[in-house]
């Protein structure tokens, strides 16, 4: 057990750290000590029934004892701290394997999960198994060490006697693996019942805004609520379903007491026992009881903390976007989609069929298209957050999934719709495409970006820190700041995805100029809603029901009546309804 609890803590972390042998051997060592001081006070009553004992002998006696204590005491203050040193370092390289393997994720396993679940899987369970490293192995090995030893001495004093108080054992082990077996399924049901309350939790939290727009704090609270007895409910069986059968199995460990005794008793008066050895066994079986009691109830705690340990590697587990075994650097920056079909795990409608087109280098191409027709999809396959299921995706004349993924992050940078900020200043937030980025280049691309003047409104300008999210920004301060993060990077790809969805319209004309700008030196392809806002692109896709229907210059798509004709002739009503609008007031 001890090695299973190893080997999974190795896989988890990637490596094996000496301090962990050195604990468990460091703890093994208490155990015996705790165990020797019982034999060497039964060799010296043994001398003084017999009279042998000397002033000489008595003081070896005691110095021994005296030596037990102290090494018990050096190896249980040399053992603790190797092995919560050893934990926390493995559980902090277990937690980075984590990280980095999320990072490397298609988008599609992101998805799939509750986010509640996966925050559950990053922090109560690998605290848990944490907590085992640290706080139980060293626990365990010495209980475990020391009824052993002790067990051992007794056993050569008298086999009978030994066999005697033993004999609860074989039912007690029997009863202890049923607790173990009772207590699986409801420890399942604990951490699937946590993990539900974290995701309810989070999404009470991040929906607060709708769920008080709608008046539907009643509902959502219920939900919680229900979320929380389930909880409460699992917890509670976690703590009652296995008590008694731990109850029993202590009962049944003792249980050799009785016989322990009669038997004793039994073969003093037949002659063939001596008092010494009967009271010896009647006072030092009591300690291996209650050692062996403490050693189950930890067993119970492995039991519970298997599923725990098994989250975690599952998420190790989980298949990554393949990486070329030599990445194959892109000769150019132009982008070719060839005859990409891609359809989203479990969705009924195909998102992409068969989509061809070029991006020609350093120039601007805009999608456009009716809602749900493809275009995000496109743009996050040109940055390989998944991969196409037929046809290819070339930047260069290098396949996406040949560039590998470090080199194609330094050739493409994105400015997402949903923007995120961390929490941090916002010139680390501005920093993170472009760590080494000096302060005047800094505020370059804030400029560029438009971000400056509000940036320097901030009561600490640039060094202002962002709560987390940037929830105090509004949303096209937001967007700003992710497109000075994306000028920063300078990368010579960049994809916008509806960059200016939320910036107002004074502020759109001058993100518009920089766009332009920037447009001149890179591939930039621009999703856009606001098809004003791309009219003077070099080449406009336009996208419908996965399809790419039609492609061209603003003018040229305006003339062909199609989808294009319609979604212009849609907006240029709309605005023309605002300005009426806005002229009658
Ligand atoms: N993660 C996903 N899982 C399943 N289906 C998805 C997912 N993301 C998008 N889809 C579906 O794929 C299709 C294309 O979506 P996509 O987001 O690419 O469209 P879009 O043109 O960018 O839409 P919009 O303009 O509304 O942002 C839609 O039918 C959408 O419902």
């Amino acid at each position: 057990m001890i090695g299973n609890l190893i080997s999974v803590g190795q896989r988890l972390s990637g490596r094996n750290d000496p301090r962990l042998a050195y604990g468990i051997a460091c703890s093994a060592a208490e155990g015996l000590f705790a165990a020797a001081l019982y034999p060497l006070i039964y060799l010296l009553l043994r001398e003084v029934e017999a009279g042998a004992v000397t002033t000489h002998s008595a003081g070896l006696y005691a110095l021994a004892m005296f030596a037990c204590v102290m090494l018990r005491i050096a190896a249980g203050r040399i053992a603790m701290p190797m092995l919560f040193s050893a934990a926390y370092a493995l559980m902090g390289e277990a937690r980075l394997r984590v990280a980095n393997h999320l990072r490397r994720l298609p988008m599609g396993w992101f998805a799939r999960q509750r986010g509640g679940d996966l925050s559950a899987r990053l922090t109560s369970d690998l605290e848990l198994v944490e907590h085992l490293w640290s706080h139980f192995l060293g626990v365990f090995v010495t209980g475990l060490t020391m009824p052993i030893c002790l067990m051992a001495f007794l056993f050569w004093i008298d086999v009978r006697m030994a066999l005697a108080a033993l004999a609860g054992l074989p039912p007690a082990l029997l009863a202890l693996w049923w607790t173990q077996r009772v207590v699986g399924q409801p420890g399942e049901r604990l951490i699937a019942a946590s993990a539900s309350v974290q995701s309810e939790l989070l999404e009470y939290v991040q929906g607060i805004a709708v769920i008080r727009s709608f008046g539907r704090f009643g509902d959502a609270w219920q939900r919680l609520l229900r979320k929380l007895d389930e909880q409460h409910a699992a917890l509670v069986a976690v703590e009652s379903k296995p008590t008694p059968w731990l109850v029993s199995y202590g009962f049944l460990l003792e249980a050799g007491y009785v016989g322990l005794v009669f038997a004793g008793v039994w073969w003093l008066s037949a002659g063939t026992l001596s008092a010494l050895v009967l009271v010896s066994f009647m006072v030092l079986v009591l300690p291996v009881y209650r050692q062996l009691f403490d050693v189950g109830q930890a067993m119970l705690m492995l039991r519970f903390s298997r599923r725990a340990m098994s989250r975690i590697e599952e998420l190790l587990t989980e298949p990554v976007l393949p990486e070329p075994a030599s990445a194959l650097p892109p000769q150019g920056h132009d982008i070719v989609v060839d005859a990409v079909h891609f359809a989203y795990e479990g969705a009924a409608e195909v998102a992409l069929r068969s989509v061809s087109c070029t991006f020609p280098a350093r120039g601007l191409t805009a999608i456009v298209g009716p809602s749900g027709a493809g275009k995000t999809t496109l743009v996050h396959l040109i940055a390989r957050l998944w991969d196409v299921q037929a046809g290819a995706i070339r930047i260069g004349g290098v396949d996406v999934r040949d560039i590998g993924s470090h080199l194609l992050h330094r050739h493409v940078a994105m400015v997402f719709q949903d923007v995120v900020l961390f929490s941090g200043s916002v010139r680390d937030n501005l920093r993170i495409g472009c760590p080494d980025a000096s302060d005047d280049q800094i505020v370059a691309a804030a400029r560029r970006a438009c971000a400056h003047d509000f940036i320097e409104a901030l009561p600490q300008g640039y060094d202002t820190v962002l709560d987390e999210g940037g929830a105090s920004l509004s949303g096209g301060e937001r967007q700003r700041l992710s497109i000075a993060r994306a000028l920063l990077r300078d990368a010579p790809i960049l994809l916008l995805d509806e960059a200016t969805a939320s910036v107002d319209p004074s502020g759109e004309a001058e993100i518009q100029r920089a766009l332009a700008e920037l447009a001149r030196g890179r591939t930039v392809i621009a999703i856009a809603h606001r098809l004003h806002s791309v009219r003077h692109a070099e080449q406009i896709l336009v996208l419908d029901g996965g399809r790419l229907v039609e492609r061209g210059r603003h003018e040229e798509l305006v003339q062909q009546a199609g989808v294009y004709a319609r979604l212009w002739e849609r907006q240029m009503q709309a605005r023309r309804w605002t300005l009426a609008a806005s002229g009658a007031h």
